[in-house]
């Protein structure tokens, strides 16, 4: 074991790992408006900064290097920094743009800068809901968008560059992200992906990171909070739903299991390659599969990893309904929005009148199957095939 790990850490240490990346922001700048100014709130402005995000296009340099002076402009007001060398082509692009606005006032700015993230949010179609100004900002990160319109709270994975694979803070922000859900006003919550995949479930490299105390230690904290993760989703009050807006991995698809309702793209797969990984079933996938769509089917999944394209994943009962992927965001969010406006605490009592029989009972599995993962994790088994994807030599 200590050789696998050992392998592991130089992998790390020579940088054959990169680091999870960090989805970067680009602030704004703009044209002057003619007329007077209209007024952007600075929650518009914030949840601009939000959308800009999740943008499914790269708006090109141009617009980046507009959205980067608004920003600075609307939040520190006229260029205030020395102008960079000519060999900073980079900073001095950044600086000319800023400095262009010259003493555009910080409203102007702000109101620009949120015209400019609206039409860009408009012609990428981004993947996710436009939130109007009367909607809040909700717990989030990065990686990870929470916003909250029309009685629905939406936690976006957006890390589309790395599949939307879960890093260590993602498991944690998707439960302050579950947390902050059950207690707010909306009366439907929803879990969705940026860009092509949903989730390509738990991010490899969490196994680079050893902490002090060594293997154990990470898969002791690992399985720990494996089973707070599933515990959140098992214990979650309000209709819960999956918008599976493309292929889906590992975690992702196994807690699938525990939604209320899946909708999934026609674009969108189902794969659980626990085996090929040397590890084993979580999220309650060892009670939940067998109980929906037959112990057979279920270990074609789980054991053999067996990858179910969207159709046959409805046909098992792990999807509700599969749509054209042309219509899927817009007929998914319409049928949302009718389902949000039906009474909050009816929804709320009929969901626990169906989860309470089993709660008892998918604790005790969560139990379980964490503890028998948190033994996987520490198998030649599981290292090499970590190793194996990690080094680039295999994909599932
Ligand atoms: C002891 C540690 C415990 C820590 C935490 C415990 C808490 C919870 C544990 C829950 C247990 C969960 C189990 C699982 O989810 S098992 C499934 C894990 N997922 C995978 O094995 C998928 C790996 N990825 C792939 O096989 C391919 O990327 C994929 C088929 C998904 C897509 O292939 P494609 O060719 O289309 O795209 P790329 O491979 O080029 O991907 C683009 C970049 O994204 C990176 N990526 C994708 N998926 C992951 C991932 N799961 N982990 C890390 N990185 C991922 C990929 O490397 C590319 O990055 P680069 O552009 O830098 O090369």
């Amino acid at each position: 074991m200590a050789g696998v790990a050992g392998r592991l850490a130089r992998l790390w240490c020579s940088g054959a790992l990169s680091s999870p990346l960090q989805v970067t922001r680009f602030p704004a700048l703009q044209l002057h408006l003619c007329g007077p100014a209209m007024r952007a709130s600075q929650e518009d402005f914030e949840n601009a900064t939000n959308q800009v995000k999740l943008l499914k296009k790269d708006p090109g340099n141009e617009v980046k290097l507009k959205l980067y002076a608004l920003y600075k402009q609307a939040t520190e007001g006229p260029c205030n920094v020395p102008k960079p060398g000519v060999l900073d082509f980079i900073n001095k692009a950044k600086w000319d743009a800023w400095n262009a606005l010259g003493s555009l006032p910080k409203e102007t700015a702000r109101h620009n800068y949120v015209d400019l993230v609206s039409s860009l949010s408009a012609s990428s179609e981004s993947s996710i809901q436009v939130t109007p100004a009367a909607d809040r900002k909700q717990p989030g990160s990065d990686a990870l968008v929470v916003t909250s319109q029309d009685g629905i709270t939406t936690i976006t994975l957006n890390r589309p560059d790395k599949k939307n694979a879960l890093t260590t803070q993602m498991y944690h922000d998707i439960m302050l992200a579950l947390e902050a859900a059950s207690k707010d006003d909306s009366a439907i919550t929803v879990l969705t992906g940026n860009g092509d995949y949903y989730c390509s479930g738990n991010d490899l490299t969490n196994f680079t990171d050893i902490p002090p105390g060594g293997v154990e230690e990470k898969a002791r904290s690992g399985a720990v909070l494996l089973r707070d993760f599933v515990d959140r989703f098992i214990d979650f009050p309000k209709p819960l739903v999956a918008v599976v807006n493309g292929p889906a991995v590992g975690i992702s698809v196994t807690i699938l299991g525990l939604f209320d309702i899946v909708y999934a793209t026609d674009r969108a797969t189902f794969h659980t390659p626990f085996s090929h990984l040397g590890q084993s079933p979580e999220g309650c996938s060892s009670y939940t599969f067998p109980k929906i769509m037959g112990p057979s089917k279920a270990t074609e999944m789980l054991v053999f990893g067996k990858k179910l394209t969207a159709r046959e994943a409805c046909t098992q009962g792990l999807v509700t309904e599969v749509f054209p992927d042309s219509t899927f965001q817009k007929e998914v969010w319409v049928r949302l929005k009718a389902y949000s406006k039906l009474p909050p605490n009816a929804m709320r009592i009929s969901k626990q009148v169906i989860r309470n029989t089993e709660k008892e009972k998918l604790h005790a599995i969560n139990a379980e199957e964490s503890n028998i993962l948190r033994e996987r994790w520490l198998s030649d088994e599981c290292m090499n095939a970590v190793v194996s994807f990690l080094s680039k030599k295999a994909k599932l």
